[in-house]
């Protein structure tokens, strides 16, 4: 008998159902049912994403922390609820891949009574999770179904673990164009990013990976160019669900969709992937 070494299993993070996926060398992944959001990856032996000990766990509000997934909205461009309502409803977990080395786990999500309410449109999302020893990958599909087009914007809102913000520094934006949200200005990205208070920015996509750094540990960012922007987001504290200055331990790099919408058009897909490389040496 062939042994296929990852394997997935039901568990509960605070009351909420979600699926741990784990390869045979150690590295693991935890995800929720409520918005398919990676709430842990542990690579390497080391916590690689930030979850607050201050979130919500009620089934619906946002979770903070993990991979949230935003869409079809970014922020407060828009309508509907703030980034959109993928976030806050269940998923369907879909086919589970295991193999000797890695594990591919898919999430859906569809149109339904509810998001049509807010969004008047048919979709499906697909959240496509592949692990590989020191790598994540995540694919968002968008898929249009129906027969009219539609354009959503959003984000793969990754929270990145640091044991210390002030140590922090984030390459490979340099030169970019960047919108500053908090003060309203346009600029171009420094040749290297250390955060020293509340930062909001959105950059517009690199060629490369961008590279975070903290301390000895670090991790390499890329992203599809299907995705137009990276967001690089701390709030510097005041937030009610991190508490005790809890911000100091992350660092949002987030694959986006922010200043124009995409278009997807009938019997169409848009795919748009993030992908963490764990960096060694
Ligand atoms: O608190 P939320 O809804 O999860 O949003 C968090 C942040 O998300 C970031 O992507 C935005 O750039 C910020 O402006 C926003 O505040």
């Amino acid at each position: 008998m062939p042994s296929h070494g990852a394997l997935c299993r039901a568990e509960l993070w605070r009351g909420l159902p979600c699926w741990r996926v784990t390869l045979a060398q150690g590295d693991s992944l935890l995800v929720a049912e409520q918005g398919a959001q990676v709430l842990s990856w542990v690579s390497d032996g080391r916590e690689r994403l930030f979850l607050s000990p201050g979130s919500a766990a009620d089934g619906h509000t946002a979770i903070r922390g993990g991979v949230p997934i935003c869409w079809p909205q970014f922020n407060q461009r828009g309508p509907l609820p703030k980034h959109g309502f993928a976030r806050n409803v269940p998923w369907r977990m879909g086919a589970f891949e295991p193999a000797e080395d890695r594990a591919e786990l898919r999430l859906h999500l569809k149109a339904s009574a509810q998001t049509l309410v807010l969004w008047p449109h048919h979709f499906e999302l697909t959240l496509v999770l592949r692990l590989q020893e020191r790598r994540l990958h995540l694919a968002l599909e968008a898929h249009n179904p129906g027969d009219s087009s539609w354009a959503f914007t959003g984000a793969l809102h990754s929270y990145l673990r640091v044991d210390d913000l002030g140590q922090a520094r984030l390459w490979g934006l340099t030169g970019q164009a960047e919108w500053d949200s908090l003060r309203d200005v346009a600029g171009q990205g420094d040749s290297v990013i250390a955060l020293d208070g509340p930062f909001d920015r959105i950059y517009a996509v690199a060629d490369q990976a961008v590279r975070l750094v903290d301390g000895t540990h670090g991790l390499t960012v890329s992203q599809s160019a299907s995705w137009a922007n990276t967001v690089v987001w701390n709030p510097g504290g005041g937030l009610p669900d991190l508490p005790e200055a809890q911000h100091r331990h992350m660092l949002c790099v987030e694959a986006a969709q922010v200043l124009a919408a995409t278009t997807v058009e009938a019997g169409e897909r848009w795919v748009g992937w993030q992908q963490f490389d764990v960096l060694t040496g």
